[in-house]
């Protein structure tokens, strides 16, 4: 499995995939930057106005509800639909998916468009499947992850679409299969937006022609392992967040494929 992602990383940086990003306001700088640094081009472009005319010349669409107003849902509306008219893969973020009715309905009807991949942290996934009611109140993740699997499964089955709950070791399942991906470090949660930036990098290895349980799995294992090699240079959230793309531009396959910590976990649900 190592050796698969290490081979992901690699198609990566040839197709410099266009990924088309739909996304909050606290994150558009960090997972542009983020997606420039592991070799992909990022494009910010959520206008309702232009997004369906865009989305089909992407290789990916992210699509993350973190500051979701009433015109940016619309434009969410219009990209889906043209993005999978075009063949086009996308990922949804359901940022604090269960923190109010608004955000709740949105990433639930984005759930049911059947995005690759559903990636979130265990409060969000247990929210969209409607298996958390409104108890989660902000973009940090109230549950333990290992309540979420069981969820994640259902969902996954239910919808056909891959989802990856997020946290200390990560959770990747299509229902059937389950990967758990244990890179990563504490630092992650203490900088913002790294949940999106996971999902950002997920969109770039599904630009990369990777299907959704690979392209989770390459992501996650991506940004935890260059989050392990940032952690050894910095001495705080602030220096961590730079060197996360130093190490994000510098991880070379080999060096994905002989620290990515991959097993396969029981698919559960
Ligand atoms: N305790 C931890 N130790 C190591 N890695 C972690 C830990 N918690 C989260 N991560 C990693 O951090 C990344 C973001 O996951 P997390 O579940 O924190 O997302 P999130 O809650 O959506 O974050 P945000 O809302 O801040 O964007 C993932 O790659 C995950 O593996
Ligand atoms: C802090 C925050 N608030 C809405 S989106 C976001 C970024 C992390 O998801
Ligand atoms: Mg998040």
């Amino acid at each position: 499995m190592p050796r698969q992602a290490a081979a992901a990383l690699e198609r990566l940086r040839l197709a410099t995939p266009l990924v088309h990003n739909i996304t909050n306001v606290v994150v558009a700088n960090v997972t542009a930057n983020a997606l420039l640094a592991v070799g992909a081009s990022p494009a910010m472009v959520q206008a309702e106005e232009e997004v369906a005319d865009f989305a089909p010349h992407a290789a990916a669409l992210v699509v993350n509800i973190g500051t979701l107003t009433a015109p940016q849902l619309r434009a969410m509306r219009r990209a889906v639909p043209a993005a999978r008219a075009a063949g086009v893969p996308w990922v949804l973020d359901p940022v604090a998916a269960g923190a109010t009715p608004f955000r709740l309905a949105a990433a639930q009807e984005m759930a049911a468009l059947r995005p690759a991949v559903l990636r979130g942290n265990a409060s969000e996934i247990l929210a969209v499947a409607g298996e958390a009611g409104l108890a989660s109140r902000g973009v940090d993740s109230a549950h333990p992850t290992a309540m979420a699997h069981a969820a994640a499964a259902r969902l996954a089955r239910a919808l056909g679409i891959t989802v990856a709950v997020t946290g200390a070791v990560d959770h990747v399942t299509d229902g059937e299969r389950a990967v758990a991906v244990a890179n990563g470090h504490p630092l992650l949660t203490r900088v913002t937006g790294m949940g999106c930036t996971a999902t950002a990098l997920i969109g770039a290895f599904l630009g990369a022609g990777l299907p959704g349980m690979a392209a989770a799995v390459a992501g996650l294992a991506t940004l935890g392992v260059a989050a392990e090699r940032a952690a050894g240079q910095a001495c705080g959230p602030g220096s961590f967040q730079v060197a996360l793309l130093d190490a994000l531009h510098a991880l070379e396959a080999p060096a994905l494929a002989a620290s990515a910590r991959l097993a396969p976990a029981p698919a559960g649900g």
